[in-house]
């Protein structure tokens, strides 16, 4: 997927003496320069799972130089295996080997392989150091950044976690020429939360460019990429613990959650689960009277040409939804709190939706 048309390109996530680059580009995995500036001592481990390990392990190790100790841990696939007992693995391997405080870990995949490999070195020895280098375009998007790390628990999505921030994040774009349609179709339901939440210019850009995206044309998915990147670093810049404006990240997925967690982790997709729980909250937004049928008709038509689902689980009820969202980690008190869209490129946190104008779109939001 290579662009040959420009160099790597480097933001930063401006967090005073935790700011840390996130660099993005093609071929950046084998190559030493871009890796060792970010290792805190000679000990690393590469955590994996077993889809990645064969197809860029080897490479990320060509980038690392022979003068460290490596060590590899390689997890099962999947989001089902997002629990506390793969991350005891991580820490039983740390052990075994003698890391001590200042090895670094480094997380080699998607989002399930970042989030974990971020709680597990938040946690051992109370705090190590880690790099990010996400593999799917989701992770490449949104999860690499911004340092929320964690399991999720049979009752609800990401229960158990901290904030612990990377040191750097490699976004390799070559990557992206082994994931399955289905996943690029997941990754581009965060790269649209983008442009719902915060940008009308990048979702006017995103819906003229969906083709070229879903045919892995690289110019286009590096743009979506810095874009996302950008957008997410300001935001988590600006509210690093999401004590108000990085819960606009969150659009979509008070729904989306549930419909994970009831599915059972990993038969819906994240990404897939965000989609359809977007097109609830604008269609929510619709009957509070903030969105047009004309800019919902827009929402929708953008996620489809995404490839992600239009419609909730069909054997999820009313009461199966409000059961899980009421777990959501953004209620505070007895109301639930929702994301929802003030105009198209702009996001609100909402704690006042009456009761029934939420079960009335429950109720209808058609079923698969
Ligand atoms: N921490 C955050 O801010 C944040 C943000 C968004 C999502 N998430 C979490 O991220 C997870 C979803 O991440 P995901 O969509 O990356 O899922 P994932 O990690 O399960 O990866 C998706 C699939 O793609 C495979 N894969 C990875 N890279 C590949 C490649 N280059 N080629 C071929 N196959 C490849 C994986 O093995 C897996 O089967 C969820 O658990 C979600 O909650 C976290
Ligand atoms: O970074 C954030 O903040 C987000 O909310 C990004 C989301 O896309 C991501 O799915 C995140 O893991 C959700 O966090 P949670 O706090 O709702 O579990
Ligand atoms: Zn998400």
């Amino acid at each position: 997927m290579s662009d040959s048309s420009k160099g790597p390109c480097t933001l930063e996530v401006a967090l005073g003496s935790r700011s840390y680059p996130i660099h993005i580009g093609p071929g950046l995995l084998g190559d030493p320069q871009w890796l060792s500036p970010y290792l805190t001592g000679r000990q690393v481990m590469v955590v994996t799972n077993e889809t990645v390990a064969p197809l860029y392990l080897s490479r990320l190790r060509q980038g690392l130089g022979d003068d460290l100790e490596v060590r590899e841990l390689v997890l099962p696939d999947g989001e089902a295996t997002k629990t506390l007992a793969s991350v005891e693995r991580i820490w039983d391997a740390l052990l075994a080997a003698g890391f001590n405080r200042r090895c670094t870990l480094i997380a080699l995949g998607g989002g399930v392989i970042g989030d974990m490999v971020g709680f597990a070195a938040a946690c051992y020895q109370r705090g190590v150091a880690f790099v990010q280098v996400p593999t799917t375009l989701l992770a490449q998007v949104d999860s690499s950044v911004g340092g929320k790390t964690g399991v999720n628990h049979p009752r609800g999505k990401n229960m158990i976690g901290a904030f612990w921030q990377p040191r750097a994040v490699l976004v390799d774009t070559d990557t992206l020429v082994t994931l399955p349609p289905r996943e690029l179709s997941a990754g581009l339901a965060e790269v649209i939360k983008y442009g719902l939440i915060r940008d009308a210019d990048f979702l006017a850009w995103l819906e003229a460019e969906m083709e070229a995206l879903r045919g892995l044309d690289a110019a286009a998915l590096t743009r979506a990429i810095e874009r996302s990147c950008t957008l997410k670093a300001q935001i988590v810049a600006e509210d690093e613990t999401e004590q108000n404006v990085r819960a606009l990240l969150n659009l979509g997925h008070t729904f989306g959650h549930a419909i994970e967690a009831h599915q059972g982790y990993g038969n819906w997709l994240h990404g897939e689960a965000v989609g359809a729980g977007m097109l609830m909250a604008a269609e929510l937004s619709c009957r509070l009277g903030w969105l047009s049928d004309k800019e919902v008709a827009r929402v929708r038509a953008v996620i489809e040409a995404a490839g992600l689902p239009l419609v909730a689980p069909s054997d999820m009820s009313v009461e199966d939804f409000l059961t899980i969202m009421r777990l959501d980690k953004k209620n505070l008190d007895s109301h639930l709190r929702l994301i929802l869209l003030c105009t198209l490129g702009r996001a609100c946190i909402h704690d006042e939706t009456p009761a029934d104008t939420l079960i009335d779109l429950l109720e209808n939001f058609p079923r698969r």
